[in-house]
């Protein structure tokens, strides 16, 4: 069975799916500490979280059956990615679910902060009718400064556009032509912090974005701005914008996120006058949490039942039209990494893939993963996957070359792994996968073979001799080790020449021993492989 635990408050609905899965147990503990969660997190193949629980490296350490962080939400700075990955875990979000609603809490809140709609609203429930405190200001003709036009951001500008607001928009990723498009003028951060009366920041925290308005910004800000964040603490330097509130640059702000949640009891913003704050609600709403529970509950079933996925954060992603190409190739490129792991026996120091064919156009970094979890499982097992197979070859200095060449030597796709150990020695591989006929591998060392890869293969080494192939088929058949295929490749008659046998079942390692004891035989080894 497997287990997922959904630590934070999810919607039942969202996760129905999950619950509703046969092969699935659904626990749910939410306000666990974080040793709490490390006692039982062992259990788990999955954990769904919002932004309340911070998974650790430690919590990833203790979870030895964790496959998925799943975060029902946008932001993972909840999540150690660094550790995630590391450890092969696929962290994925729910990056589409909450547009719209957080993009509705900041209008709410630049609204409620235009009308000071919660001071007039406290004043007004204690019993004061006070009109004259409560001047507002209209959004009509104002300058709206955008910092971060992604999903979030761009749905902001044009509900702001329909207030007969000026737009500036900020956002590394924005050109001029998107933004005029969107009816949105291209600025710098330095024209906004100059310019807007209202600024509304949306992108994530991370080293770059971390105070991007601080002092230094306050000080040359245009007077009387107000400012928004509905994003991440962090952004906006807190205790500067106390200082710029009460020197009169600033006219006020609304926070629905802190530098630390939940904030302290006497932090500034909860009792400063000029600001409005809400407790990271701009998510909350029944539409949302259902829309990213379904998302993320439907993206870790995917991933428990091994099949494929969509929006791993610990993973660049890949466009559908290039996921359409390569996708067919990732169990051969599994198979082939696995079977030249097999070949090598000393320890791998550079690796070579090339790409020919239909595969020498589009990015296969994706399926170079698959090649390098084949290759990596052989000595690490399961600790290798897709996730960290890249990061595992790096930590060991494995020097990973990809090469992508339209020329495939008469196949329309061809994917050859080769192995260099230390001495400069080779291994090499090349498969292919053939319309109505699945995967073969065509092409072992410097011998062309063709045969179909399957879980046990003996591959022999032996000089081109008659008899040997007689004397290789009694053995194994008076130890009871039944044939299926057999493939011979050799480049000349009487030099060196392979055989590939596949067999039915395991075979016995007494068996191999009786095999390069035959007289002309070089080397004998079984590749195992699953299939
Ligand atoms: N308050 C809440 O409950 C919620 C908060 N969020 C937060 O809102 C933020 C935005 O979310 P989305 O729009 O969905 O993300 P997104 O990824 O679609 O947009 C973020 C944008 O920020 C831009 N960006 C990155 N660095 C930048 C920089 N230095 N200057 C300007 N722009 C920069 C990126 O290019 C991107 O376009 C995230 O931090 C997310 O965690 C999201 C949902 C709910
Ligand atoms: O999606 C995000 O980034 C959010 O900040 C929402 O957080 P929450 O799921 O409401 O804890």
């Amino acid at each position: 069975m497997l287990k997922v635990l959904v630590s934070d408050p999810i919607s039942d609905l969202g996760i129905q799916q999950l619950m509703d899965a046969e092969d699935v147990v659904v626990d749910k503990k939410t306000g666990l500490s974080e040793d709490e969660l490390i006692q039982i997190i062992g259990d788990y193949d999955a954990l769904l979280v919002r932004s309340q629980t911070r998974v650790t490296p430690a919590i990833m350490k203790a979870g030895t059956r964790l496959k998925v962080v799943g975060r029902a939400g946008v932001g993972v700075d909840n999540i150690n990615l660094e550790a995630a990955t590391e450890r092969g875990i696929i962290v994925i979000n729910a990056p589409d679910g909450n547009t719209i609603t957080t993009c509705e809490h900041t209008f709410a809140m630049m609204m409620a902060l235009a009308r000071h709609i919660p001071q007039a609203y406290a004043k007004t429930i204690n019993g004061t009718w006070d009109r004259k405190t409560f001047l507002g200001v209209e959004l009509r003709n104002k300058t709206l400064g955008v910092l971060g036009m992604g999903r979030i951001g761009s749905e902001v500008a044009k509900r702001a556009k329909a207030f007969g607001m000026n737009i500036l928009g900020y956002d590394p990723f924005l050109t001029k032509e998107r933004a005029e498009k969107m009816g949105v003028t291209l600025a710098s951060v330095d024209d906004i912090i100059r310019n807007a009366d209202f600024m509304t920041v949306h992108t994530p925290l991370t080293p770059e974005t971390k105070h991007m308005i601080a002092r230094p910004q306050f000080e040359v800000m245009k007077k009387g701005m107000r400012i928004i964040n509905c994003a991440r603490g962090g952004i906006i330097d807190e205790m500067a914008l106390i200082e710029a509130i009460d020197e009169g640059i600033v006219a006020g702000a609304a926070f629905d996120v802190f530098e630390s949640e939940p904030p302290a009891a006497d932090h500034p913003f909860l009792s400063h006058a000029n600001i409005i704050v809400t407790p990271h609600l701009g998510a909350s709403t029944v539409e949302a949490q259902e829309n990213v529970a379904i998302d993320v509950s439907e993206q870790v079933l995917h991933i428990l039942r091994n099949e494929p996925f969509k929006n791993a954060v610990n993973m660049p992603p890949v466009a559908p039209s290039v996921m359409n190409i390569i996708q067919p190739y990732f169990k051969l490129g599994e198979t082939l990494g696995s079977f030249a792991a097999q070949m090598a026996n000393e320890a791998i120091q550079e690796i070579h893939i090339d790409y020919s064919g239909d595969l020498s156009e589009v990015d296969t970094q994706q399926l170079t993963r698959y090649v390098l979890k084949g290759i990596l499982e052989r000595h690490l097992g399961s600790e290798a996957n897709i996730v960290n197979s890249l990061h595992l070859a790096k930590i060991r200095e494995i020097n990973v070359v990809v090469s992508q060449a339209p020329r495939t030597k008469g196949f329309t796709n061809l994917i050859t792994v080769t192995l260099k150990n230390q001495h400069e020695q080779e291994r090499r591989i090349a498969g292919t996968l053939l319309a109505g006929y699945g995967e073969r591998i065509v092409r072992l060392d410097h011998f062309p073979v063709d045969f179909a890869p399957e879980d046990h293969q003996i591959f022999i080494s032996h000089n081109d001799k008659p008899g040997i192939i007689g004397r290789v088929g009694t053995l194994l058949g008076e130890n009871d080790v039944n044939i299926a295929s057999m493939q011979v490749g050799r480049k000349i008659i009487g030099g060196a020449a392979i055989m590939i046998l596949t067999v039915d079942k395991e075979v016995p390692k007494e068996v191999l021993q009786k095999l390069i004891e035959l007289p002309e035989l070089n080397t004998a080894q079984e590749i195992v492989l699953q299939k």
